[in-house]
């Protein structure tokens, strides 16, 4: 079930808030917001969200039997790089790349943010999609999906009727087949192995070489200058040629 409000402070704090009330939330159901006041972004920056792009959240209520949690976010990624694939036209496909851990860009640019709260074993995860417009973040490229492509159909309803039907499909791949399935999907829909990347740490600190494919737990295989692998399991990393 969708529900669509006309402006909200934050999809994800909304939904925080009900379930810190008590209320208890089926999966499948999304609150939706046709713009935000108080959009949240990754790191604690803001998301700005005018009217006329995607803001939504979801809910999943995790099972003893689901995969470890935290790789729900390739889930998230992986839903919403179909939606955006299948939105663009064919021959742009290649364009559109998942980037570690859920980051999807279109040559390059970022066109998309997922968010991810837990409250207790309930996870909230909140998507943002450029569909008219290309809000600014500071040291990124941003797009959106009418940049991209004139002729797309920029419906936001239909968009979003498009996004949680993806989404439903790869979290019951992900509850059926596990880890195994969803890191072999994302890996293909990602940057390949040997791509050179940075990546900055939490604690401030930057560390590039070249991506060496997923760990076993869904972290970011790091081959550095001297051959050494390190697992990265949190930073924001960038495409070398991302600029
Ligand atoms: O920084 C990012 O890349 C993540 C952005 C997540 C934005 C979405 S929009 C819907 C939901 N509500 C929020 O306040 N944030 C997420």
């Amino acid at each position: 079930m969708i529900e669509t409000v006309t402006v909200t402070g934050s999809t994800n704090a909304d939904l925080i808030g009900r379930l810190g009330s008590g209320e208890s939330l089926a999966d499948g159901y999304w609150l939706r917001a046709r713009r935000q006041s108080g959009g949240k972004g990754r790191g604690g920056r803001a998301w700005v969200s005018p009217e006329g792009n995607i803001y939504a959240s979801t809910i999943v209520n995790l099972r003893d039997t689901d995969p470890a949690a935290h790789t729900l976010s390739m889930v998230a990624g992986l839903a919403v790089w179909r939606m955006v694939t299948d939105r663009l036209k064919v021959q742009n496909r290649a364009k559109v790349l998942l980037k570690w851990p859920n980051d999807v860009l279109v040559s390059g640019a970022k066109i998309a943010g997922i968010l991810l709260e837990r409250h207790g074993s309930v996870i909230v995860t909140g998507i943002g999609i450029n569909l008219s417009h290309a809000p600014d973040i500071a040291d990124r490229k941003t797009t959106s999906l009418a940049d991209e492509n004139s002729e797309m159909d920029a419906n936001p309803d239909q968009a979003m009727l498009d996004l949680a039907a993806c989404f439903s499909d790869e979290l019951a791949i992900w509850r059926d087949e596990g880890t195994r399935s969803l890191f072999a999907r994302w890996q293909a829909a990602a940057h390949p192995v040997g791509t050179q990347i940075s990546v900055h740490e939490s604690d401030g600190a930057i560390v590039a070489g070249t991506f060496a494919g997923l760990a076993d737990d869904g972290g970011l295989r790091l081959c550095l200058a001297n051959g050494a692998v390190r697992t990265i399991h949190a930073g924001d990393v960038s495409l070398i040629a991302e600029g």
